[in-house]
């Protein structure tokens, strides 16, 4: 399927969805979050995708929501429309696991899609922030949620409150990226990561997503509980009987996805 806003590739058991509006930054207008919602969708239902990569360009993973395209909504537009959460949040409720490549600019909406991702790998270039501030309103894809999670009250209340930028450096020390790497590299250590998931049995890395993301939500025993419960469950699988064979006899195990 051809995208007008994004382009979209497999690479084995990988899809890849590139943010291409390289005139405006990658902002995320309606027509790019709509694109971008499809292409996740499809890579979901596709048995042959096991991960999920979204990356932008060198300049700019996104500059945010489309400025221009917003500035003349009114309240109802944006109540009635459930404007941002609706078609945005796609990422974030992603089974499979995902990874956002991030190079240039992650501001405001891009930012906060790069934190929907299971895991973000960062070039060396790359600039994070909420500057929602700066044009008279707020993060409202989750950048005070996920921000503050990730990095803490301090940093958090700081770079929303005055909109200013971390580099990929500070964003690795605060726990904001897993891993920064230099943006020649960008999209091949993304692929490796990715190819090395995908490698994992699927429904095991499907239940590791789980269980991490139920950290935020849960208290602490009710997030264990889980957990175990969960883990009880992986001795339904074939893949577990596998992986544990396979170690006894040191060989690579060979995981059907069941
Ligand atoms: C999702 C929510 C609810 O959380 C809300 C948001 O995301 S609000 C948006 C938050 N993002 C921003 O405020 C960043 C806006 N962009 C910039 O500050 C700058 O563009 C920059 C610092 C990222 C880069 O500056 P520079 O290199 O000087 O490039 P520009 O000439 O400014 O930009 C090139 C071109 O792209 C257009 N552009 C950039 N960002 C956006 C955007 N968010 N929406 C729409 N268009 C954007 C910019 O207007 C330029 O276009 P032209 O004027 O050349 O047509």
């Amino acid at each position: 399927m051809a995208y007008e806003n994004i382009l979209v590739e497999t690479s084995g058991p990988v899809g890849l969805i590139r943010l291409n509006r390289p005139k405006a930054l990658n902002a995320l207008s309606d027509g790019l979050v709509t694109d971008m919602e499809k292409a996740l969708n499809a890579f979901e239902d596709d048995p042959a995708i096991g991960v999920i990569v979204v990356t932008g360009s060198e300049k700019a993973f996104a500059a945010g929501a489309d400025i221009k395209e917003m500035a003349g909504f009114g309240y109802m537009d944006a109540y009635l429309n459930d404007f941002i959460t609706k078609k945005w949040g796609r990422l974030a409720t992603c089974r499979k696991p995902t990874i956002a490549a991030v190079a240039g600019y992650a501001l405001g909406g891009g930012c906060e899609l790069a934190m929907m991702a299971d895991i973000i790998i960062a070039a060396d270039t790359a600039k994070f922030g909420q500057p929602e501030v700066t044009i008279g309103t707020i993060p409202g894809a989750g950048g005070t949620q996920r921000l503050t999670r990730a990095i803490g009250k301090a940093k958090a209340m700081e770079m929303c409150l005055t909109g200013r930028m971390m580099d990929a450096a500070e964003a690795e020390r605060s726990g904001l990226v897993a891993r920064v790497v230099p943006a020649a590299d960008l999209l091949d250590e993304a692929m490796k990561l990715a190819e090395r998931i995908a490698g994992m049995s699927r429904p095991v890395t499907m239940m590791v997503k789980e269980c991490v993301n139920r950290a935020y939500e849960a208290t602490l025993a009710e997030g264990l509980l889980f957990e175990r419960r969960v883990f009880h469950s992986t001795f339904a699988l074939e893949d577990q009987k596998e992986g544990m064979s396979a170690f006894g006899e040191k060989r690579q195990p060979a995981f059907k996805g069941k």
